[in-house]
């Protein structure tokens, strides 16, 4: 959406069907024209299934959008990532698009807090196939990173990790991920650009939730344009990504 010192009026002036909320983009019809000619025509007949599932589900703000889905493919097979990790489940559009993105004995170690959002498209991930790749825990992510990181062997030894989950913890899972991934692999933190919010101004009548969480990505931003040990590019689709490369 545009962003927003009038927030509240300007989402409201977005009128892209379903998706206008996926997109930072201020021209609907230049969003849809890029779902139209890039992302439409090659998405997964299961991905297009789960997607549309999820847009029926009340917390589908949360699904990860189709372009970004496509481009998160593309970085996966762009790095030949095999070992993955992903941070934020939901319904299973980003951990499809991984899954699928994979070669068939690659693995992504998926965690979120709810195993019934999980569930839900479940099924659909299970008749693409790759259900294989998909070890699935369900827990506190905290909880999940540090117990991994009391055993040596499994530091330094992912390629890719997604992470897209509580807002306020970004910075905690990135202390924790940036020891996970080998140098040379890529982190890649979704909303980043939290709707626009980033750039407000502090008396900007924003919603709640980007109220409360804008300050925890502004300190993951600031956080990772001072971190020597990473290379990063922040990439305005979706709500904004950044990418983290290790290469210390
Ligand atoms: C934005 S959604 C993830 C969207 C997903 N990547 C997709 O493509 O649909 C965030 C998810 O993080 C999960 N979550 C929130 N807090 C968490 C935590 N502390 N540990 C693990 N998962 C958490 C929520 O249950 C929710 O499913």
């Amino acid at each position: 959406m545009a962003t927003t010192d009038n927030g509240q009026e300007q989402e409201n002036q977005i009128g892209h069907k379903d998706l206008a909320h996926k997109s930072l983009l201020q021209n609907d019809a230049l969003y849809q024209y890029i779902l139209e000619t890039s992302v439409f025509p090659r998405e997964h007949q299961c991905l297009k299934e789960l997607r549309e599932m999820t847009e029926k589900h009340p917390w589908n703000l949360m699904a990860t959008p189709p372009d970004e889905g496509q481009f998160l493919s593309m970085l996966i097979k762009l790095i030949n990532a095999k070992n993955t990790i992903e941070i934020g489940v939901y319904t299973g559009y980003s951990l499809l698009s991984t899954a699928l993105a994979l070669p068939h004995d690659g693995k992504v170690l998926a965690m979120d807090v709810n195993r019934e959002y999980y569930e839900l498209g479940l099924p659909i991930i299970q008749k693409a196939g790759v259900e294989h790749k998909i070890d699935f825990r369900e827990g506190l992510a905290l909880t999940i990173l540090d117990e991994m990181l009391k055993d040596e062997k499994k530091k330094g030894s992912f390629d890719f990790v997604f992470v897209d989950a509580d807002k306020n913890n970004y910075l905690n899972y990135h202390k924790r991920v940036i020891k996970l991934v080998k140098v040379g692999g890529v982190i890649v933190y979704d909303n980043t650009l939290w709707r626009g919010s980033v750039v407000a101004p502090p008396d900007a009548p924003l919603k709640g939730y980007i109220k409360q969480f804008r300050g925890d990505i502004m300190e993951l931003n600031n956080y990772v344009a001072n971190d020597a040990t990473i290379e990063i590019s922040q990439i305005p689709i979706g709500d904004g990504i950044t990418m983290c490369r290790r290469i210390i």
